[in-house]
């Protein structure tokens, strides 16, 4: 029997869906559909990540009074510029010749709305992209695969595994820090018990995670 829902997500994402789904709670998905415009250039882009984050919280905890929300928002800086999801092959061109050999940072704001209250927060982790040839660019924007993805690119990506070292978060590289969303939905009265081996193993960088299977005797603490 399918239980109740404790929560709504409210993306479209199917990664976020996936680790969402990782945490054991029963969840509904109504994305908020909200148009998503950055600012070209802006050295805050912390506040513009959890400003989107909360409208799209907002915008669905509209429609569910009686159920927290959850919605997150990923961009990608490099160099004090902000690389959302781009939106045509040139776009993709240049966002991927950018970040190539070099190292950027991804921050993933997730706010939970629940009535009138909402909490929010973010994680940061640094991302260096391997050299890539324009042959490799050219085949992954053929698959189509940078336009659904903030820097047109994704870490979780077998056919064309652009990264080639990052230090912090995995999960909030993929789009949703779990060390991030266990703190707030605990906040907004939501208790996440994880079962650690349900957990992707490249979380263990989040602390909470971290501390979760340390207690399960998962983590010898090397
Ligand atoms: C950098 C990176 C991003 N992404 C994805 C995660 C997000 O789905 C997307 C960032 O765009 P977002 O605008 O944050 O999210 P979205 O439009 O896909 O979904 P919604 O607003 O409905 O929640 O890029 C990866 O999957 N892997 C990566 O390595």
């Amino acid at each position: 029997m399918r239980r109740a829902p404790v929560l709504v997500l409210a993306s479209a994402s199917p990664r976020r869906r996936e680790l969402l789904g990782r945490l054991g709670v029963a969840f509904d998905v109504d994305p908020a559909g909200i148009p998503e415009e950055l600012p070209a250039q802006d050295s805050r882009a912390e506040r513009v990540a959890r400003r989107l984050a909360r409208a799209k919280a907002l915008a669905v905890a509209a429609r569910y009074p009686a159920l927290p929300v959850l919605a997150a928002d990923t961009v990608v800086v490099r160099s004090g510029r902000l690389l959302s999801k781009p939106v045509d092959e040139a776009e993709a061109w240049s966002m991927l010749r950018e970040l190539r050999g070099r190292w950027h940072r991804v921050i993933t704001a997730v706010a939970v709305a629940r009535g009138r209250r909402i909490w929010v927060g973010h994680a940061v982790t640094w991302v260096r992209m391997r050299e890539y040839s324009d042959h490799e660019i050219a085949a992954s924007i053929a698959r189509g695969d940078p336009f659904d993805k903030a820097g047109a690119y994704a870490i979780q990506d077998e056919r064309f595994h652009p990264v080639a070292e990052y230090r912090g978060c995995y999960c909030n590289v993929v789009g949703l820090p779990l060390g991030t969303v266990i703190d707030l939905l605990r906040r907004a009265g939501i208790a996440v018990c994880p079962s650690p081996e349900r957990l992707p193993p490249e979380c263990t960088c989040c602390p909470l995670l971290a501390s979760v299977r340390s207690r399960r005797g998962l983590d010898t603490g090397s």
